[in-house]
């Protein structure tokens, strides 16, 4: 029976160094999140967290209304996929399913009849019926994972944990699995927690995502919130593509190197500031006095189905990106004029935003 997880304030430390420094959400029952941040931030430690395979320094982690901590991974009855198989190479893919259940003490072990049907449903999930007799050498990389998730679905886990499993997987398989996995979590329901650094996967795939850096929760939110409202400059920057330039702001109004900025609804304080944007909420206009940001055009690149201009604004020159039609009537030199759709304007000594 899957249940909904609270994870309260969690500490972990090497040394003095900080791997998770009071990492605070809820996942729901039932519920897809993927943790998706940089190399180092903290996702698999967390995941750890939540298995029982590493002690907290502080905070708590609850599984339904049950304080975790006292609870040992065996009784946390978590599935674990890892990014590289950890079958057992000498087991056919039968035994490898069948394995949680078979070790399982002698008062909660099912019969062996009933495990024999519970493996072959769970080939039939993961489409693999009829090569149960095979061993995992037998297998394409694709194929091992699926096994490797029948085998932690067998136990029927209170919460599903998924550490980059397609990591070690070619782009095409990736990409198929992750549809196969998304198709498969519908029809299970379990509470599931996914690792990954592939922000397209985390978008694509999970309900909600929660980006980490450094050890810090920077914001959890479905899809659509991540990508159009990043909370912090690091997840503005982390996710999708922006440009970020130095701008002044003074009592609700932001300036560019002295020129007023003509942006609406500057919430960020007084002081230096950093101004965000993403390349298709940047329009290319004619010049028009106050309601454009005066820029030349110092770079354009063809990129698939796009042009990209580079359009320098400010004393400074610094650049901006924007996304134009191929067609767009536009050269290196040329004086724009531009509107922004969308951005976002963070005090300058928030935190960094470099991955
Ligand atoms: N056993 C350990 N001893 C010391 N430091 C550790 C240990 N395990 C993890 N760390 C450190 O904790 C930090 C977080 O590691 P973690 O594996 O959680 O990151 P991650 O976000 O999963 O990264 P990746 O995407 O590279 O797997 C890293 O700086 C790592 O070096």
């Amino acid at each position: 029976m899957s249940v909904d997880l609270k994870i309260r304030d969690v500490r972990k430390e090497y040394g003095s160094f900080a791997a998770l420094n009071g990492v605070s959400l809820d996942i729901r029952q039932g519920e897809l999140v993927a943790l998706l941040g940089p190399s180092g931030s903290g996702k698999t430690t967390l995941l750890r967290a939540i298995a029982g395979l590493e002690t907290l320094d502080g905070g708590k982690i609850l599984f339904g209304d049950v304080d975790a901590s006292s609870r040992s991974v065996q009784d946390r009855n978590v599935g674990f996929v890892f990014q590289h198989y950890a079958l057992f190479r000498h087991m056919t893919v039968f035994d490898n399913i069948a394995f949680g259940l078979r070790v399982r003490d002698k008062a909660r072990r099912p019969a062996e009849s009933a495990i024999k049907a519970k493996v072959l449903e769970l080939l039939e999930l993961v489409q693999l019926n009829g090569l149960e007799k095979r061993y995992p050498s037998q297998l394409s990389g694709g194929q091992r994972q699926r096994v490797a998730l029948a085998r932690a679905l067998a136990i029927e886990p209170q919460v599903l944990l998924l550490d980059e499993p397609f990591g070690a997987l070619d782009a095409q398989v990736r990409k198929d699995l992750r549809r196969w996995l998304r198709q498969i979590h519908q029809e299970t329901g379990h509470t599931t927690v996914f690792v990954t650094h592939d922000q397209e996967e985390a978008l694509e795939l999970a309900d909600r995502v929660a980006v980490l850096h450094k050890g810090d929760l920077q914001q959890i939110g479905t899809p659509d919130e991540i990508y159009d409202n990043p909370a912090t400059p690091f997840v503005y920057a982390f996710i999708g593509e922006s440009s970020a330039i130095p701008v002044t702001v003074q009592s609700g109004a932001a300036a560019l190197d002295g020129a007023p900025l003509p942006v609406s609804g500057v919430a960020a304080q007084d002081g230096p500031a950093r101004f965000f944007v993403r390349p298709q909420d940047v329009t290319v206009k004619e010049l028009n006095g106050s309601s454009t940001v005066a820029g030349t055009v110092a770079a354009l690149r063809r990129t698939g189905a796009y042009r990209r201009a580079d359009i320098e604004v400010g004393a400074h020159r610094s650049r901006i990106e924007a996304l134009l039609p191929t067609n767009a009537p536009i050269s290196v030199g040329d004086k724009v004029g531009l509107v922004f759709q969308r951005y976002a304007l963070f005090p300058a000594d928030s935190a960094p935003v470099t991955a």
